[in-house]
């Protein structure tokens, strides 16, 4: 049978761009439809725009900062509009880009919603209805709001890059990566933070030593903290200011309430069940190695299915799926010693196993850390402390989980990963001779 298209995508983010355009490199003939913009959450509202939100952030402690370093800065305004247009304005360069590299492979971007209304066949929002060989569902996922009244009064992190000022008070719903990173955005940029966290643990997932830091760090620099806040209503007053109430304890009184509460996978009125795609308990896509679901011509990657919700995973898949597909070379993604940072305010970095899983996974373990206080802090005379954390295997002498906290930790995570992922033993670590002064050098000093 002749098909309109050998591939249509479905979602132009970081997994149905990098798929969309392997598979016409491949000879394919591909089209791909957006809804929103091209670039998907990773480029217009997610880990880029956020990142540049951080660097602008910093200056507030590297102002302060470098005055002991000789340095006489005057007191120092910041314009939240002005950081506000100039992340924008990179967003729309990038969305350019991406967008062009989608044309210069001869990829047909399609800027509507897409709707699949059979194994082979899709209706985009004007109406217009194509076939394709494959499908590839690469819609990504969205914010959960929790289901309690008032919650139309708050955002969630698709609102907070388009602010118009920047919140005096703002109450961040959530314990995971997003309410932590914008907990030390917002913490820097001089607005009162609390974070409203409905058990007692932050960033579960990560190394408890190293969670237990960035409370520690963020307590003491002032973002506070309700744990086991069961949320009851937000009330919006006339003024406008906005209150949290809950089942017991003090209500928070804010000018912003963000919920930080976890991403679903983005399948609402996505026509699965025209095809028989079926969905898991997660409402995720089911998928196997090769990313293929239920129906054999529909493929789904990156967040929308129930696997690992980072940029470079969804890359991996799309990429895996457009050689096994229209490359044939059939692979799969190694999921192992992922490596994964939260951008919080210091930033903590891990890969492999934490401590816990560790002593689950090979009963007897060793631990090295060191807990030190960064060169420039110490010069800066700011009593902020890194701590790095190795687990070891202590019948293998091998490295199976790396953790730190503290300034540039994903910098130097990202290297220390490879070593990891490698299988390196503690021994070649040692046997690494350190480079100094830096705080990397810690990785190979360990006792
Ligand atoms: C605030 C924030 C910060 C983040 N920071 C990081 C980070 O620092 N590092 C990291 O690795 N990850 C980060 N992430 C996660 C990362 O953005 C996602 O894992 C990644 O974007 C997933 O890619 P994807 O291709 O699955 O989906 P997406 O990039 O979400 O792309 C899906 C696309 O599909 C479109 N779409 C949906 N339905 C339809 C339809 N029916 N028709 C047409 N188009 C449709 C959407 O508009 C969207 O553009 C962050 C996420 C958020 C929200
Ligand atoms: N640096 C990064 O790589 C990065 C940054 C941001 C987001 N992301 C990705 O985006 C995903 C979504 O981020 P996120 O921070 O929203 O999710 P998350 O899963 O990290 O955290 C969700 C938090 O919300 C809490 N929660 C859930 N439902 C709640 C409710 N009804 N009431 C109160 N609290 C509730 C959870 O206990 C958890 O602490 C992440 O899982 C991550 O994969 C990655």
């Amino acid at each position: 049978m002749d098909y309109d298209f050998d591939l249509f995508v479905i979602g132009a983010g970081s997994g149905g761009v990098r798929a969309a355009r392997v598979a016409s490199a491949h000879g394919a003939k591909v089209a791909v439809a957006e809804e929103y913009r091209v670039g998907g959450t990773c480029v217009i509202r997610g880990c880029v725009p956020k990142k540049l939100l951080i660097y602008g952030a910093h200056f507030a402690e590297d102002l302060k900062d470098a005055r002991r370093f000789g340095w006489n800065v005057p007191d120092c305004d910041f314009e939240w509009k002005a950081l506000r247009d100039n992340v924008l304005a990179d967003v729309d360069r990038l969305e350019g880009l991406y967008t062009n590299t989608l044309s210069s492979h001869d990829v047909e971007v399609i800027p509507e919603r897409a709707v699949i209304t059979g194994p082979h066949a899709v209706k985009l929002a004007s109406g217009r209805e194509v076939t394709a060989k494959y499908i590839l569902v690469a819609t990504g996922a969205w914010p959960v709001i929790p289901e309690i009244d008032g919650a139309e009064h708050g955002v969630t992190s698709n609102e907070l890059f388009l602010l118009d000022e920047c919140p005096k008070r703002i109450a961040i719903v959530g314990g995971g990566y997003i309410a932590n990173e914008f907990a030390g955005i917002f913490h820097q940029f001089d607005s009162h933070v609390t974070i409203i966290n409905r058990g007692g643990d932050l960033l579960r997932g990560y190394d408890a030593q190293i969670r237990d830091r960035l409370l520690q760090i963020s307590v003491t620099k002032g973002i506070n903290f309700r744990f086991h806040a069961k949320m009851r209503k937000i009330e919006k007053d006339k003024d406008g200011t906005l209150c949290v109430r809950f089942e017991e304890g003090e209500p928070v009184a804010c000018d912003l309430v963000v919920f930080a509460t976890g991403r679903k996978p983005h399948i609402d009125d996505l026509g699965l069940e025209s095809a028989g795609v079926e969905i898991n308990d997660k409402g995720a896509i089911k998928v196997d190695d090769y990313s293929k679901t239920s129906c054999p011509s529909i493929y789904a990657v990156g967040d929308v299915t129930d696997r690992l919700q980072l940029t470079p995973v969804a890359i991996r898949e799309g990429h895996a799926f457009a050689d096994t597909v229209f490359g044939d070379n059939p692979r799969t993604v190694d999921y192992g010693c992922v490596p994964s940072a939260v951008f919080s305010h210091p930033p903590l970095a891990g890969v492999g196993l934490t401590e816990r899983e560790a002593k689950e996974k090979y009963g007897t373990i060793k631990i090295y850390t060191s807990d030190f206080r960064p060169m420039k802090n110490v010069l800066a005379g700011r009593d902020e402390r890194a701590l790095y954390k190795m687990v070891v295997d202590a019948t293998t002498n091998r490295v199976v989980g790396l953790h730190m906290i503290g300034p540039d930790a994903p910098e130097i995570l990202q290297a220390a990963a490879v070593a990891v992922k490698a299988g390196l033993t503690k021994q070649e670590f040692d046997d690494t001779v350190a480079l100094h002064p830096s705080m990397a050098e810690e990785l190979v000093l360990l006792k």
